[in-house]
């Protein structure tokens, strides 16, 4: 531009004054304009690659003695990697050191990959405490109880642990055989209508594994449409639960259409909790799901603080085991949604590995057939927790594949005061995240020999029950999976069941056996299964 000014004033055409004073505003302007631009774009640029040496020096501070790479991409860091995670890259990290480090934005992120590594993490609730991704505090709110720490955590959870007792547990078997059957006609007419061609099951799973959760949860309380529509609406929650999310909820993106199939489930299950308060107080009422059972507790522990205030004596015999406050149905809901929250991603992920690696390796899947036989050889009675607990081999490949395949691969936590990580010379700042992951201790060498080899045997003849060091599938520490026994019984109950009443076949593909990451850990290629009636000649 200035050029063509320059040239303009160079020519010998003769102007008036008036015209010359214009064009010499003109120029003025464009000239300070173009400074000005000038100016803004080498101040943005100075303030841009000052920025971007100050994130890749605190990165490289932060970071210290942990493996990982020496400069990160400016600001975003491996930001695209996490959206689509990819299993080989988080592998790769675990090998590279006991502890590592990536920083995506501001969160400085440090990995621990190793069986000690991890433990150290778990069992450190002075310094950590569980940490989900932001989006999830919306989603179960704030004053969930997930997000308690110390003292308080530990308070409510012992509240908690009547619901999964073993006389507890027997009480929900019912209502579970209910729901398994149901959906074992479903398959069987699935395939049939699709003339016994193999069809990608991952999501029916999933589905599976939400209306035996909600029916364990809030028994009948909700009608099959509506835990039908939950179990449609979980992957919407799911899939907001990406690692890094948005602050705010945008209308219509991922955490929008999370946080609407939230509510609707948190409303869902206050309404049951409603309507339990009222049948556990009627005369005669059994406890058939979690929710009574909680409610049934809270009644006694009433009952009894209402004798206490009467000043009657309260023989100890008599006195509840635990002594509960009365939880408004919202909080009832709350609660009961972290447990569905909890387990949904993870029984699915075992469950579709479950039936693919047993359906797999027929040799094993006869001897499950065998001892289910042994064991309960009247198929039309129902499963007791005795008969579970006396199937060893079904326990066994339950075991081995949450082992072989464990469900939840990472769990995170957050830093809440410095942390000096016993035995190396690294503190975690407060703030930074830090990953226990489950991976490699379960595929030790040292504890499983041959760890990639699927081998149920291990549990039984070999010494895999005493690597309890190793045994991270359901973390260690004060915030341990509340579920874990719930969760072993009940693919037992589905491994056992699928196998002595229908026969599956599972079509094998090149990625079969190799690992698709969302939120747990799934088979890359869906899982291609097919059912058929026992003795049927097709499928
Ligand atoms: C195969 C299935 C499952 C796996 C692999 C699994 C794994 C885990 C893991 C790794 C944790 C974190 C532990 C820690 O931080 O130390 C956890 C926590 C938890 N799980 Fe599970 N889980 C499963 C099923 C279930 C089920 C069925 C329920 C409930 C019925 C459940 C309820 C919970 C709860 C409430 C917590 C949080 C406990 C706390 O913070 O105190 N889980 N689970």
């Amino acid at each position: 531009m200035a050029s063509i000014i320059e040239a303009f004033n160079a020519s010998n055409t003769v102007f008036p004054d008036a015209f010359h004073a214009t064009i010499a505003s003109v120029n003025t302007t464009l000239v300070s304009n173009v400074w000005e631009k000038v100016n803004f774009f080498s101040v943005f640029f100075t303030l841009f690659v000052a920025a971007v040496i100050y994130d890749q020096i605190s990165y490289r501070i932060t970071k210290a003695s942990l493996a990982g790479d020496n400069w990160k991409i400016p600001f975003v860091g491996p930001f695209f990697e996490s959206v689509n995670p990819q299993f080989s890259k988080y592998y790769a990290k675990w090998v590279s050191g006991p502890l590592s480090c990536v920083s995506v934005f501001h969160k400085f992120v440090i990995i621990a990959s190793t069986r000690d590594m991890s433990r150290k993490v778990f069992n450190s609730p002075t310094y950590v405490k569980p940490c989900v991704v932001d989006v999830a505090h919306k989603l179960l709110r704030p004053e969930n109880w997930v997000f308690l720490d110390g003292k308080a955590h530990v308070e409510y959870r012992k509240g908690l642990n009547g619901l999964f007792t073993r006389q507890a547990m027997e009480t929900y078997l019912p209502g579970q055989q209910e729901v398994y059957r149901e959906y074992f006609a479903e398959f069987l007419e699935m395939t049939k209508e699709k003339k016994g061609e193999p069809q990608t099951f991952v999501y029916k799973l999933r589905e599976l594994m939400c209306a035996v959760s909600c029916r364990t949860f809030v028994g009948h309380y909700m009608s099959r449409e509506a835990v039908k529509r939950i179990a449609d609406d979980y992957y919407n929650i799911t899939a907001a639960l990406e690692l890094v999310n948005f602050p705010i909820i945008v209308p219509f993106t991922k955490t929008w259409y999370g946080k609407k199939a939230a509510d609707k489930v948190i409303e869902a299950f206050a309404n049951c909790a409603a309507k339990a308060k009222i049948r556990m107080r009627q005369k005669g009422a059994e406890p058939e799901c979690i929710m009574d059972r909680w409610i049934m507790q809270m009644i006694q522990s009433e009952k009894y603080r209402e004798r206490l205030a009467r000043g009657e004596t309260v023989a100890q015999e008599e006195k509840p085991s635990m002594i509960l406050r009365n939880f408004s149905d919202l909080e009832i809901s709350m609660t009961v949604f972290t447990f569905l929250f909890a387990s949904q991603d993870a029984t699915s992920s075992a469950c579709s590995w479950l039936l693919q690696l047993i359906a797999d390796r027929p040799e094993m899947l006869q001897k499950v057939r065998e001892e289910g036989a042994r064991i309960r050889p009247d198929p039309s009675r129902e499963v007791t927790l005795d008969d579970l607990e006396q199937m060893t081999y079904t326990r066994a490949c339950v075991k081995e594949t949450l082992r072989y395949r464990p469900p939840v691969i990472m769990v995170p936590y957050l830093v809440k005061k410095d942390f000096p990580i016993p035995d190396t010379n690294y503190t975690a700042k407060k703030g930074s995240m830090i990953i226990p992951s489950t991976w490699l201790s379960l595929h030790d060498p040292e504890a499983y020999a041959n760890p990639d080899e699927f081998d149920p045997e291990r549990w039984i003849s070999g010494n895999a029950e005493e690597q309890g060091k190793n045994w991270l599938v359901f973390g260690t520490g004060p915030h341990y999976c509340l579920g874990q026994n719930y969760a072993i019984l009940n693919l037992m109950l589905l491994l056992h069941m699928l196998s002595s009443e229908i026969e599956w076949h599972h079509h094998i593909t090149p990625t079969s056996e190799e690992i698709r990451v969302f939120a747990t850990i799934f088979p890359m290629d869906d899982l291609l299964l097919s059912f058929k009636n026992k003795g049927a000649a097709a499928y």
